[in-house]
This record gives C-alpha cells, sequence and structure tokens, in this order.
C-alpha cells in the first residue's frame, strides 16, 4: 500500500465515509522535545480549525476571558479580518480596526479596547475586502506591531478565519502555539487535518493541540482527538496533542445572544468551568522549541513584567 492511499484510507476510517484525495502527504516524524522555561514569555496562541462554526472565536474568546480573570495579561486579536466577530460576540463599539494600524492613523497601542475581566480586544475590521485578503508584507506589519507595545501581555490570543488563506496560515505560523478546535463532525476532523498539513508541510510546525468543542464528555473527545492523531502521526511531520475539551451548553448560546463571554456572565456554567480549566491546562505548558525555523513570529522571545494578581 503506497503513502496516499494509505492516508485515504485512514482519513476514510477517521470520518466513517470515503474521503477525496488530498494532494500530496508527509512522513511521520519526531517533536522535540519542550524545555522548561520561565513562565514570563509573552506567548501567542492562535485558535484554529479550517472549518466555519465549529467553536474558534467562542473557544478564544472565552479561554481568553478565563486566563485574564486568573491575573493573566491578555490580548485577544480578531484575526478574522474583515468578518469581525469578537467585538460583537463581546458587546464592544469599536471606532477603529487594524486597517487603521496598516493605513498608519493609530498605533495598536490606541487600538486596544478593553473588554470585562481585564481582556483586551484588537478588531478586525468588519466588511472591508482589503482586510480579507491582505499581502505578506501586511501580515508582517500587524505581527510585529506586538512587538512596539510599551507593556507587552503574557499571553496573546488569536482569532484566526476558517479556510487554509493566508490570513489563517500566516497569523496561526506566527504563533507560538496552535490550538486546533474540532467538534464531531466529519468535516470538520478532515479540515482540522488539512489545516495540520498545510502548517507542516509549508511553515515547519511540529506541535499543535487539539480542543474538542461541543462534545458530551472527555470519553467522547478524547476519541475525537484519537481519530485525528491517528491519521496526523502517521502523515504528517506534526504531533497533535489533546489538551481539552467543552460540553456542549446551552448557556454559552444565551451569552453569545446578549453579546458576553460566558465565562464573565455564568462562571459557574458547565462550559466556564471547562473554560477555566483549559486556561489552568494552557498556563502549564511548557515553553515551546521553535529553533532553527526562518520565519516572522509574534514577540519573537520577548518577556512581559511580573504577572498581576487574580481579578
Ligand atoms: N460548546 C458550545 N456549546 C454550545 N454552542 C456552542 C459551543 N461552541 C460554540 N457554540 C456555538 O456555535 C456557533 C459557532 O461558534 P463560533 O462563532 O465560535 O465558531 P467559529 O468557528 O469561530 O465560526 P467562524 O469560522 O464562522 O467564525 C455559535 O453560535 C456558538 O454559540
Amino acid at each position: 500500500m503506497d503513502q496516499a492511499s494509505g492516508l485515504q484510507r485512514m482519513l476514510s476510517a477517521m470520518v466513517g465515509r470515503p474521503v477525496p484525495e488530498a494532494a500530496g502527504s508527509h512522513q511521520a516524524g519526531g517533536l522535540p522535545t519542550a524545555a522548561p522555561a520561565t513562565r514570563r514569555m509573552c506567548r501567542a496562541i492562535a485558535v484554529a480549525g479550517g472549518k466555519g462554526g465549529v467553536g474558534k472565536s467562542t473557544v478564544a474568546v472565552n479561554l481568553g476571558m478565563a486566563l485574564s480573570a486568573a491575573g493573566h495579561e491578555v490580548i485577544l486579536l480578531d484575526a478574522d479580518m474583515g468578518l469581525a466577530n469578537v467585538d460583537v460576540m463581546l458587546g464592544l463599539t469599536p471606532s477603529r480596526h487594524v486597517g487603521h494600524l496598516l493605513d498608519g492613523e493609530c498605533t495598536l497601542e490606541e487600538l486596544l479596547l478593553p473588554a470585562p475581566r481585564g481582556l483586551r480586544v484588537v478588531p478586525a475590521g468588519s466588511g472591508a475586502r482589503r482586510l480579507a485578503q491582505l499581502d505578506n508584507g501586511e501580515h508582517a506589519a500587524i505581527i510585529r506591531a506586538f512587538d512596539e507595545l510599551a507593556q507587552p501581555p503574557e499571553y496573546l490570543l488569536v482569532d484566526t478565519a476558517a479556510g487554509l488563506s493566508d490570513n489563517v496560515t500566516m497569523f496561526a505560523a506566527a504563533a507560538a502555539e496552535v490550538i486546533l478546535v474540532v467538534c464531531d463532525e466529519p468535516a470538520s476532523l478532515t479540515d482540522a487535518y488539512g489545516l495540520a498539513k498545510v502548517l507542516s508541510r509549508d511553515f515547519g510546525v511540529r506541535r499543535l493541540r487539539m480542543v474538542a468543542n461541543m462534545v458530551r464528555n472527555e470519553g467522547d473527545a478524547r476519541q475525537l482527538h484519537h481519530k485525528l492523531a491517528r491519521v496526523s502521526d502517521r502523515f504528517l511531520d506534526v504531533v497533535i496533542d489533546f489538551c481539552g475539551w467543552v460540553p456542549h451548553d446551552e448557556r454559552l448560546r444565551q451569552a453569545i445572544r446578549r453579546q458576553s463571554a460566558v465565562v464573565d456572565l455564568w462562571p459557574s456554567s458547565q462550559s466556564s468551568l471547562a473554560f477555566k480549566k483549559l486556561a489552568g491546562a494552557v498556563d502549564k505548558w511548557a515553553e515551546p522549541e521553535r529553533t532553527g525555523l526562518d520565519r516572522i513570529a509574534f514577540f519573537g522571545g520577548r518577556e512581559t513584567p511580573a504577572q498581576g494578581m487574580p481579578r
């Protein structure tokens, strides 16, 4: 069995039906061991997933707020350029967005919008086609703007768009960590696999994390991870670690309708507790090794001042 047809079979088994063949595949490879380091490095975490509607923005907003509520300095960049939704989800009313930054009309500092629990948001701008098709120089300008912050955050959460556009891959590859949000739908698994393939093959990303969203319990979440990891272990040069799960929770939908984060509105709800647990897990991650990579990255090893106290 050649490698391509092997992948085909595995993908079909993963989603329970035949899957059209994708171009190219990769040999499995090793993962460099992450070196322990101090907890004061600025860390960028992209929240991605490939498929639309799997809960990327929900995870980015609530994980960001859970980290912020635990006393960390957190900025959330809405990187769904041109179709901003983080500000809408949180009921914020930005007067400027990333487009104004690119045009030199404001600094990144001036763009930061305060949200509940100490979270700060960089809005993406809505309805601007130009923002949905940024070129590499513009991606680099946005990423570099974070180097100019007088007080760099401890965490930068980057909420990426759906799909595999440069807006997704450039921002994801520039982050030290990438969380793939996956739900129990065949297209979610295959799209997450597709994104993992592009990030590993074209950008040299060697480790991803997976959060299972809208699942019933941890068993289902781990099963979902197993399906994805089984195929990626075999065909991609990237390791996908399980990093947590969020239950399907009606409270979460209600919070979104009220333009609030569930973590803020109903801190004891099932999903809020899951986001707090996820935040605790994220805060225990070791520093990733990204040595030898020749690409633009958020912060590039910059350190942040000492952490604050829980809010
Ligand atoms: N754990 C959950 N329980 C219940 N509903 C959820 C959960 N996670 C997300 N949702 C709902 O799913 C919908 C899509 O979520 P969200 O907008 O976060 O997805 P997305 O991946 O960012 O979508 P897009 O790629 O289109 O921006 C929202 O209505 C949200 O309320």
